[in-house]
């Protein structure tokens, strides 16, 4: 029993849940803006479920790829493959199924675009990032990081079947969030990267232009996030939570130009988390506390 839940554990670790449960958030959310009111439950229901699995999936090939890598970092040596708790063998079965899994379930019971879509991000992160990118160059979690923003046009498609610039711009704010989040975490664990010879910008160029990164995607992270403002899609109450957290995030950056300690980069990487989070349930909060009150202003209208 005891072995069982243990084993149950280390599986459910390869599909790296807390980041996974963010990505499926944003997803889901996506899912919510397309439409007014609650979308139809058999996208949301099975579009969760087979986004989630996909994402799982890619994660557990990440494991699979980065073995020698994950075992040399401090952060990573736990892992289920570094540790030996798991085979290569078990872990690419799970990947494989879990990953054929989530096709089925979108191709079958969602619709086939959101399938295709979905198979970019799963292939984006394994391949073109893990087995790829993060080898090659400091620019790795840029290009790599269009793969983890994918999420919202997933859940977009999965209601409405097509492509839309609305879940674009969101596909855009979580592409600029990225190098923020990641890099920040990155400088505080540039040891880590320097042992295992992954070549991330802190390693590479340095702390000092990795913290003026951070700046530079943070002011640009802000311009885009006024964007759903800016189009319409969204109304004030978003932008007036946008704007606080923006706010925030501005601190945080400039203040990791001059850190006030050793701890203060995994500060901005815990803020960089809460910021995706809240970001994201205000878009929520606006499209459904707003919505309502268009819709009651239009009948009125209309009865007038
Ligand atoms: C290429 C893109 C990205 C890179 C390189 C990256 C990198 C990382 C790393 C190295 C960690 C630490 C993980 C750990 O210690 O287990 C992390 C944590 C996290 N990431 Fe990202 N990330 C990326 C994209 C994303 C995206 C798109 C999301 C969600 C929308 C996300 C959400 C999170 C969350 C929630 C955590 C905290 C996990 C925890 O507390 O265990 N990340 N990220
Ligand atoms: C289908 C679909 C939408 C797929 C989403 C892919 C996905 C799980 C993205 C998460 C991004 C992430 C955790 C990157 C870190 O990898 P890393 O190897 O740099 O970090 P590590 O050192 O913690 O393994």
């Amino acid at each position: 029993m005891e072995l069982t839940r243990d084993l149950i554990s280390e599986y459910l670790q390869l599909t790296k849940p807390r980041v996974v449960a963010l990505l499926v958030f944003c997803a889901v959310i996506g899912m919510f803006l397309a439409v007014p009111g609650i979308p139809p439950w058999r996208a949301l229901v099975f579009g969760t479920l087979g986004i989630w699995m996909a994402s799982g999936s890619a994660a557990a090939f990440n494991h699979l790829i980065d073995e020698r890598i994950d075992k040399l970092m401090a952060r990573t040596a736990r892992r289920p493959l570094a540790t030996g708790s798991l085979t290569p063998r078990q872990v690419l079965v799970f990947a494989v199924l879990l990953g054929i899994a989530s096709m089925l379930v979108l191709a079958l019971l969602v619709n086939l675009l959101t399938a295709l879509l979905t198979f970019g991000g799963l292939i984006g992160y394994a391949l073109v990032y893990t087995a790829y990118l993060k080898r090659a160059t400091p620019q790795n979690i840029v290009i790599g990081g269009l793969a983890g923003a994918i999420p919202p046009v997933l859940g977009w498609t999965a209601v409405t079947g097509h492509l839309h610039a609305f879940a674009l711009q969101l596909c855009l704010i979580i592409f600029v969030w990225t190098p923020p989040h990641f890099w920040a975490l990155a400088i505080f664990r540039r040891d880590d990267y320097a042992r295992a010879q992954v070549p991330m910008l802190p390693v590479t160029h340095g702390v000092a232009y990795t913290r003026w990164h951070v700046l530079f995607y943070t002011v640009l992270l802000v311009l885009v996030t006024l964007l759903p403002a800016l189009t319409g899609m969204s109304g004030l109450i978003y932008l007036g939570g946008a704007v606080v957290l923006d706010v925030g995030f501005l601190y945080y950056a400039v203040r990791l130009l001059n850190p006030p300690d050793e701890l203060f980069p995994m500060k901005v990487f815990k803020y960089s988390i809460v910021y995706l989070m809240a970001l994201f349930a205000f878009l929520l909060a606006d499209h459904w506390l707003v919505e309502p009150i268009v819709q009651q202003g239009l009948v009125l209208q209309h009865l007038s």
